[in-house]
């Protein structure tokens, strides 16, 4: 069996006397979507956060490629290939798709052999293909991002994610934003990120998408791991249940 990308071990975190994320372990193998579930304030957000560099665990290890690592910044978690998309996308709403693909790391060119200049036809040309990889249809690449759509937008997020060597995609609530037909483009995206190996944690409250997506599932509650199920060995009632506790008829 192929080897976890991602492990963690007993991860910890609390804020004051609040135990956000309790003795949490994991993996994520090669080419898998995880869907990771829980009510409100169950610690979805702060497990990822403790993932991708934002937060520092109190106890417990990350393992990253079979090495244990130290994530002290958003920036590390990215350079070792742990990408996030939350829900606020991080792009550029005056550039167009290709500049918020390489934005903050911009090609440039010699102009006549004397200055530098941005090289817009070579970020074109690399967005069009990585586009094109991903399946993503963006009719003009030269248009704003504020004037795409929602979809289009976590689109053109999770395409920059992938260019740039993602070998972790984590996303937060994906769907939440979009209307339906979006959702389903968005759902298929994810999809294609597993057949191109690149293994996706996601968060979401909707048990509709994740069973339509993920692999398998880790349910969250009250910062502890409450339950793992392969998606062909559950269903709809047994995850509610977890989701909620035993102590709570449903
Ligand atoms: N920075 C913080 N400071 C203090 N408490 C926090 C902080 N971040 C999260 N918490 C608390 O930790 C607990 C877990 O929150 P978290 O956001 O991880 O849950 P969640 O499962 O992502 O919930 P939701 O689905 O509502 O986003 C909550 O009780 C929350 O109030």
């Amino acid at each position: 069996m192929a080897k976890p990308v991602l492990q963690v071990r007993n991860l910890y975190k609390h804020f004051g006397g609040l135990v956000a994320v309790d003795q949490v372990s994991m993996e994520v193998y090669p080419g898998e979507v995880v869907g990771l579930l829980g009510d409100n304030g169950a610690g979805k957000s702060t497990l990822i956060k403790l993932i991708s560099g934002v937060h520092r665990p109190d106890g417990g290890q990350v393992i990253f490629d079979q090495r244990e690592v130290t994530l002290a910044s958003p920036l590390e978690a990215r350079k070792l290939g742990i990408e996030t998309i939350y829900q606020d996308l991080a792009l550029c709403e005056n550039l167009d798709a290709s500049a918020n693909i390489f934005l903050g790391r911009e090609p440039l060119r010699r102009h006549l052999g004397l200055f530098k200049e941005l090289d817009s036809a070579y970020m074109l040309r690399e967005s069009h293909k990585i586009l094109e990889q991903l399946d993503i249809q963006i009719p003009d690449l030269r248009r704003p991002i504020r004037q795409l759509s929602g979809g289009q937008r976590q689109a053109v997020s999770i395409a920059r994610a992938v260019y740039w060597n993602a070998r972790l995609m984590i996303m937060d609530e994906p769907t939440a934003a979009l209307g339906v037909p979006e959702q389903l483009k968005v759902l298929q995206l994810i999809r294609t990120l597993r057949e191109q190996g690149v293994p996706v944690i996601v968060i979401s409250h909707n048990l509709q998408d994740v069973f339509a997506t993920a692999d398998r599932i880790v349910v969250m509650r009250r910062g502890k791991k409450v339950g793992e199920r392969a998606i062909a060995e559950t269903n709809n009632n047994e995850i509610v249940g977890l989701m909620v506790g035993s102590d709570v008829q449903l």
